[in-house]
């Protein structure tokens, strides 16, 4: 999936939180976003997920344009935020519900998921009675369970620890392999540096610099 981006601006109370925006994204790369808090990530990947209504530019997925509110021109594996399930259900109830949404539930790849993490034991504990670490490790099975071929992906190592993300880093070279294209953003820089094939860095809703490693 290749994604353009061209001087995309977003203004919200006052404050430009998108600045000008312009990025080319190259498909089947992992591409890492980097910035202080309130920088514009999130927005960022809002704009290109079409969740916000742009003052200016555009944003393009393989050359069709991306609009805001209507339906996206591919399936998109998303982390934008913590990511909520119902809490009375168990963690497989919660999967395959949402995984049905899209009529793409796959038992298999979401066990084999479950085992990459090492969780495959509360598979059918209620998702309230789970660490904050373990819910965080399904929000990256929900994103990537439905083998989309664009992955977005804000803060997904959020409260992981070390041993969780060097499996999840395994995941995404695996992801990659797959030939899928990986938006990701970080504020571990160390691990981003070593995974990602371009970095971003956004300040103050602009691109402060952009790098191929
Ligand atoms: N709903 C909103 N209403 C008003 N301002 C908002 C809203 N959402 C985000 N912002 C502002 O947009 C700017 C960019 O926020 P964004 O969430 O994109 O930052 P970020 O780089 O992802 O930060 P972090 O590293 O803290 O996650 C911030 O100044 C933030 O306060």
């Amino acid at each position: 999936m290749y994604i353009e981006i061209k001087n995309v601006t977003k203004t919200i109370k006052n404050k430009e939180v998108l600045s000008q925006v312009s990025l080319s994204l190259e498909a089947g790369k992992i591409h890492g976003f980097v910035g202080a808090n309130a920088s514009g990530k999130t927005m960022l990947f809002r704009a290109i997920c079409g969740f916000i209504k742009l003052d200016e530019g555009m944003v393009k997925i393989n050359q069709q344009p991306v609009v805001f509110n209507s339906a996206l021109p591919v399936d998109i594996g998303l982390i934008l935020e913590t990511p909520g399930f119902i809490g009375n259900q168990t963690v497989m109830e919660n999967l395959k519900y949402l995984a049905s949404l899209h009529s793409k539930y796959d038992e298999n790849l979401i066990l084999e998921l479950l085992r990459v993490f090492d969780i495959e034991q509360y598979v059918n504990k209620k998702v309230s009675a789970l660490s904050l670490g373990t819910r965080q490790k399904i929000g990256i099975i929900q994103a990537v369970m439905e083998n989309q071929e664009l992955l977005v992906l804000d803060e997904p190592t959020n409260g992981l620890d070390k041993e969780s993300v060097a499996a999840f880093i395994q995941l995404v070279e695996r992801l990659k392999k797959q030939g899928k294209t990986i938006l990701l953003a970080s504020h571990n820089e160390y691990e981003l540096r070593k995974l990602a094939d371009t970095i971003t860095e956004i300040s103050e809703g602009k691109i402060a610099n952009f790098s191929e490693i």
